[in-house]
């Protein structure tokens, strides 16, 4: 049997003197879609990034079998989508899935097919900073989808995206389950909770 992706207990975090998790278990198995849910404010972001080791925590957290660091080795299997996209002065769209296919190795994408998949192919040679939210949304969906990876972790995925693209994202996050892959994502679009295991967060006590 495979051990599971990611295996939390017990996770406490205080932000600013306040508790913001309190006791979080969570188990992840290889394969799975999981949707983080829960009202503004109870922790959904803070918890992961937790995953994504740029929040400590106490307690223990373990991802693909080792407590997560915001190093190299890590981000080599670990894909994220947050709400601070960085983009590279003076590349382009294209230039950005380029960047990530050359650093990441042959991907799951090749970056023409990318252009088109996420309907980027009108904007490819403009920079990131002049797309629309949307735009730029669908930018950094494709970076994290066109290369290798055994982990996605992504931050409202929904932001910005009309309805009709986030039926094709919630498509794009099935296959890449049915790939092998592991999703877990927060999310407060009921369309992407359909298809995924709900892990309901409260505010702490
Ligand atoms: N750097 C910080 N310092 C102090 N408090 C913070 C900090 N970052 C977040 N918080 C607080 O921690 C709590 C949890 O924030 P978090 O962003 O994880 O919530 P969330 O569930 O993702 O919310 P939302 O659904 O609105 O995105 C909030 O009350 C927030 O105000």
């Amino acid at each position: 049997m495979s051990e599971p992706i990611i295996v939390a207990r017990g996770v406490d975090v205080e932000l600013g003197g306040v508790p913001v998790l309190s006791g979080v278990d969570l188990t992840v198995e290889p394969g799975e879609v999981v949707a983080v849910l829960g009202a503004n404010g109870v922790g959904k972001t803070t918890l992961l990034r937790c995953l994504a080791g740029l929040q400590s925590a106490s307690g223990s957290v373990s991802v693909l079998g080792r407590p997560p660091v915001d190093e190299p080795g890590f981000w080599r299997e670990v894909a994220l989508v947050g709400d601070e996209p960085t983009w590279y002065p003076g590349l382009s769209v294209r230039e950005h899935l380029e960047l990530m296919s050359g650093v990441h190795g042959p991907g799951r994408l090749e970056v023409g097919a990318a252009l088109d998949l996420f309907e980027l192919g009108g904007c490819a040679d403009r920079a990131p900073s002049s797309l629309s939210t949307g735009q730029r949304q669908r930018l950094s969906l494709a970076m994290a989808l066109l290369r290798p990876s055994r982990l996605l972790l992504l931050d409202e995925p929904e932001r910005g995206l009309d309805a009709a693209f986030r039926e094709r994202l919630a498509g794009l996050l099935a296959v890449y389950a049915d790939d092998g892959g592991t999703v877990v994502m927060v999310t407060h679009d009921p369309r992407f909770a359909e298809d995924a295991r709900h892990i309901a967060l409260e505010a702490a006590a």
